[in-house]
């Protein structure tokens, strides 16, 4: 990151301050690890490459807000390895922490699936993604093509706000395209839409768009009757022939906050 303004607005689309834990991914030389630090964060930095690891260690070797693993996020276990660091931070246990990353763009989609569904260790995930990616993410109510389930499990999970955009000119090397900053507010699990297990939850999804521009009651034959599917659109006043792409956001898939309309999750 070129534009050390940019890091500090990062910061400030988190509400990152004084007291703060923040778990930072991919903080190579330390640009950002430097805007979190400066509002007061203690930061634990996830990165994968031993050299950049090194680099940010030494950089900061003055502080003791500021600790890094040398691991890739995929593969590291939040819950055994972060969780205890987060703990003996915060006297206060209702606290949650951040996450605030600029990663390379390949790798985004992964980590939006890995900690969206963490609302208990986190309140909010500030990442910069690809403008088109963060535009199509933030968008709960799009009924195009475009809808896919990960806009399902990304409204499911959380609330989802598209900060600013941050033009290619500001990133070196330059990529082919623009980056954003977009802002998961993530729930917390009564939060949730009430369905019986989230995995059965998303397997029914993902069968749904399987079949784009099938209707449901087509797809989702292995699932339920038709006239069960059938039901569950009319509870929810949708005609019969809605396509999956054009299912209004999760949330309201639900008729009386009890019971899942759509289905039985
Ligand atoms: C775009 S650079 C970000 C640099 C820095 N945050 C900044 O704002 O200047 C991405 C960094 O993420 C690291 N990285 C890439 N994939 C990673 C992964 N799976 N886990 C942890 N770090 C990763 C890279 O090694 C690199 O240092």
């Amino acid at each position: 990151m070129l534009n050390s303004k940019v890091n500090e607005e990062l910061a400030a689309a988190a509400g990152v301050e004084e007291g703060d834990v923040v778990l930072e991914i991919g903080p190579g030389t330390g640009s950002l690890t430097a805007a979190l630090l400066e509002a007061g964060a203690t930061v634990f930095a996830v990165e994968k490459d031993k050299h950049m690891a090194t680099l940010v260690k030494d950089r900061f070797a003055s502080t003791e807000r500021l600790k890094v693993i040398e691991e890739d996020i995929t593969k590291f276990q939040i819950r055994s390895h972060f969780l205890p660091f987060m703990k003996e931070k915060y006297h206060d246990t209702k606290k949650r922490a951040k996450v605030v990353s600029n990663l390379p763009f390949n790798v985004s989609t992964e980590v939006v699936k890995l900690l969206l569904p963490m609302g208990d260790i986190f309140s909010v995930v500030v990442l910069m993604l690809q403008d088109e990616t963060a535009v199509r993410l933030a968008d709960s109510s799009i009924q195009t093509p475009e809808y896919r389930p990960i806009n399902v499990f990304v409204n499911f999970y959380s609330e989802p706000e598209y900060k600013f955009r941050v033009d290619r000119e500001n990133f070196f090397p330059r990529p082919k395209v623009h980056g954003a900053v977009i802002s998961f507010k993530l729930k917390n699990a009564e939060e949730y839409p009430p369905v019986g297990s989230p995995k059965s939850f998303f397997s029914m999804v993902n069968s749904a768009f399987n079949g784009k521009r099938k209707m449901l009651r087509k797809s989702l034959q292995h699932l339920c009757s038709s006239s069960e599917i059938e039901a569950a659109l009319h509870k929810i006043d949708l005609p019969v022939t809605v396509p999956p792409a054009q299912l209004p956001p999760v949330t309201s898939w639900f008729d009386t906050g009890t019971q899942p309309a759509l289905l039985h999750g």
